[in-house]
């Protein structure tokens, strides 16, 4: 079995809540409360941020040029193609540049990109890669089960876009790539005595993107 399988299954519970959230079911069927969704994407912009900088992180931990490659290809995807498609994509929703911008940090945001940061900070590029994991294989992963949704495609899905994009082509060849670069470090890197250590890493973030999901799913709630 893979390394990826390996901490999928030993963070199971986590996992399921993450890839199954209400969240995304709302986006596969199109229920999901539009204000819950611009939430959710107001405060992605801030992730996408943070996220680039964990990249950066990514190159400076890289033992290696390859990885270094590898870090920056993925850092120049993040700051050329996927921050201009998330302004354009909020944009159709009525969130403009400086709406983006001028959006203060909801906690949720803060300590998930706040953990991978430290996870990388204080730990090595292995380390910080399954930190980022969750977020990486699990989008290609979530997107893939919403599309076969028989509403995922229909033209008055509200999300029909968002789910496209993460199930398309591209974005499920980045998710393979970085799956695979995971499996190949796990092989250089990942000792017994460092399993419970890499495992613990791979659980938090993996409840921090549920805790995303919860926090953009409040959002639509009605008040009680
Ligand atoms: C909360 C949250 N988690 C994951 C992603 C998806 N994502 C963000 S950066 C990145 C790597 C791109 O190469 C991917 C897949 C998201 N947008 N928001």
């Amino acid at each position: 079995m893979g390394f990826f399988e390996r901490l999928k299954i030993e963070a199971s519970g986590e996992w399921r809540d993450y890839t199954e959230h209400p969240f995304t079911n709302g986006l596969a069927d199109g229920s999901l409360p539009e204000a819950a969704f611009r939430h959710y994407l107001a405060q992605d912009y801030l992730f996408l941020v943070e996220f680039a900088r964990a990249y950066a992180l990514l190159v400076y931990k890289s033992p290696k040029l390859a990885d270094m490659r590898e870090a920056a290809a993925g850092l120049s995807a993040i700051l050329d193609v996927e921050m201009n498609l998330h302004v354009k994509l909020c944009a159709g929703w009525g969130l403009s540049a400086s709406d983006l911008e001028q959006t203060s940090p909801a906690v949720e945001m803060l300590a998930y990109t706040r953990y991978v940061l430290d996870a990388g900070m204080r730990g090595d590029l292995l380390a910080l890669k399954v930190a980022l994991a969750p977020c990486v294989i699990g989008y290609a992963e979530i997107a893939t089960r919403l599309a076969s949704h028989p509403d995922a495609n229909a033209a008055k899905n509200p999300y029909h876009f968002w789910i496209a994009e993460y199930a398309g082509v591209p974005y499920q060849e980045v998710a393979t790539k970085a799956r695979a670069h995971l499996e190949h470090l796990a092989n250089l890197y990942a000792t017994p005595a460092r399993e419970a250590e890499l495992i613990a890493i791979f659980k938090e973030a993996t409840r921090l993107e549920a805790d995303f999901w919860e926090m953009g799913w409040r959002v639509g709630q009605p008040v009680e």
